[in-house]
């Protein structure tokens, strides 16, 4: 049954709290997993693809808890193969698991949604392979033996996603050699998310070298135990942020990071280079709208997360957004340059896909419809906000949120009125 989405009768006006960050989240659950003592995460994400990475390193032996306010992350004294890792639809799961796995006492099979065996998989899986594992498959379901014994170095193509090179990097430390990673192929996209990963691998002591732009050199070494802070996700914030600026209104988001790697962050950027005022302050940011919106000319590679929400933007802005460095987004949750090329065109809007990206006229006659989500949190975030000023838009699946956001409609509803 399609659900309505609400239409913004009045600007929308408040402050929301967000959940914890999807990336910081399962990375420092698999951080957690590897290091030399039990670890405490706090104000971590509780969703699908969180829940599906506890399930996994659970699979794996480690002991995962809640712990008061916060989750007791125990190592085992030796992972041990799992029969079969569910990855969903989570490219955190499917890319940072597989190497853990390779660490294990025996063999590990993986799985996933349906559309999760179309998601890139091969340079992570040839990684591997380059490190002494036995892998069956190039995609999901596939196996994976650990190797007799390990290499040291992997070259791989990781223009596909950024994930792949976080993968290894992530395991690098409990390599008897460490680790260097080599990008070899075309342009390497979401590179905050890289840097995310090196610098939690240096919070918790590993030593990360970036000789140059596409090598990391990892030693070995213990990971060391924490106690960590999570993040909001400021990508999941965009979309509440987003509501103020195509309605006049104005929305904070308090416990905004004065310093992320989230790509999230930028957002703030560009929907102040669209029109809307931004307030950052120490703790918070606050975003108003007010006088129309204006298409940009944007690349995201950096934030390719953010392209569903700059694209509801564009499509509500006066001129034309051009959105490039996002030709790796065919192979997110679904192939999001065709998914909102269509969606998009359903309610009116002139929207075609480019090379890398897409071109969406703003200020076009709008049509109410019922949009399809393709199981992507992101394209629901996307029809929320043209609901907000096409009335009588509906979406197929509300509950694709729940892969970082489970509480979004309640949220939404809330802050919308
Ligand atoms: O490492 C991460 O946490 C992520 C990296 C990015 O993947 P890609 O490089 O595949 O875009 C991003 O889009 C994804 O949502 C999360
Ligand atoms: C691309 C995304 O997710 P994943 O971690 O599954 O790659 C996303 O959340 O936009």
């Amino acid at each position: 049954m399609p659900t309505q989405l609400p239409h913004a009768e009045a600007p929308v006006t408040g402050e929301i709290v967000v959940p914890g960050s999807k990336s910081e989240t399962n990375r420092a659950l698999v951080l957690a997993a590897l290091a030399d003592g039990p670890s405490v995460l706090r104000g971590a994400l509780k969703s699908r693809d969180s829940d599906l990475m506890v399930a996994a390193l659970g699979a794996l032996g480690v002991s995962i808890r809640q712990s008061g306010d916060g989750l007791r992350v125990a190592p085992p004294v030796r992972f041990k193969g799992a029969a079969n890792i569910d990855c969903g639809l989570a490219g955190t799961v499917m890319r940072f698991v597989p190497p853990v796995a390779i660490l294990a006492d025996g063999p590990s099979s993986f799985t996933g949604d349906p559309h999760a065996s179309e998601r890139p998989m091969g340079p992570l899986l040839d990684g591997l392979r380059q490190l002494g594992a036995l892998v069956r498959g190039d995609r999901l379901p596939f196996r994976i033996s650990p190797p007799a014994q390990y290499h040291a170095t992997a070259s791989i193509d990781s223009s596909a996603s950024s994930q792949f090179v976080s993968g290894l990097l992530l395991i690098g430390a409990r390599l008897p050699e460490g680790l260097t990673v080599r990008h070899t192929g075309g342009r390497l996209p979401s590179r905050p998310h890289i840097e995310m990963t090196t610098q939690m691998l240096r919070e918790r002591g590993v030593s990360v070298a970036q000789p140059d732009d596409t090598t990391w050199r990892v030693a070995p070494g213990r990971i060391a135990a924490t106690d960590t802070l999570i993040e909001p996700d400021l990508t999941n914030a965009s979309v509440f942020l987003a509501a103020a600026a195509v309605t006049g209104g104005t929305v904070t988001v308090p416990a905004w990071p004065r310093r992320s790697l989230q790509p999230g962050a930028l957002f703030l950027d560009i929907v102040e280079r669209m029109g809307a005022d931004v307030d950052r302050k120490a703790d918070s940011a606050t975003v108003s709208g007010g006088a129309a919106l204006r298409g940009i000319d944007v690349d995201l590679s950096a934030a390719s997360e953010l392209t569903p929400v700059v694209a509801a933007l564009g499509a509500l802005a006066e001129g034309t957004t051009t959105i490039s460095g996002v030709a790796h987004i065919r192979g997110h949750e679904t192939d999001r340059l065709a998914a909102l090329e269509t969606e998009l065109r359903r309610i009116g809007v002139e929207a075609s896909q480019t090379a890398d990206g897409l071109r969406i006229v703003g200020g076009c006659d709008l049509r109410p419809a019922v949009l399809h989500a393709y199981a992507d949190h992101r394209m629901v975030h996307l029809a929320a906000l043209l609901a907000l000023r096409v009335n009588g838009i509906e979406i197929d699946d509300i509950g694709a949120v729940s892969k970082t956001m489970p509480d979004f409609p309640a949220a939404w509803a809330g802050l919308i009125g």
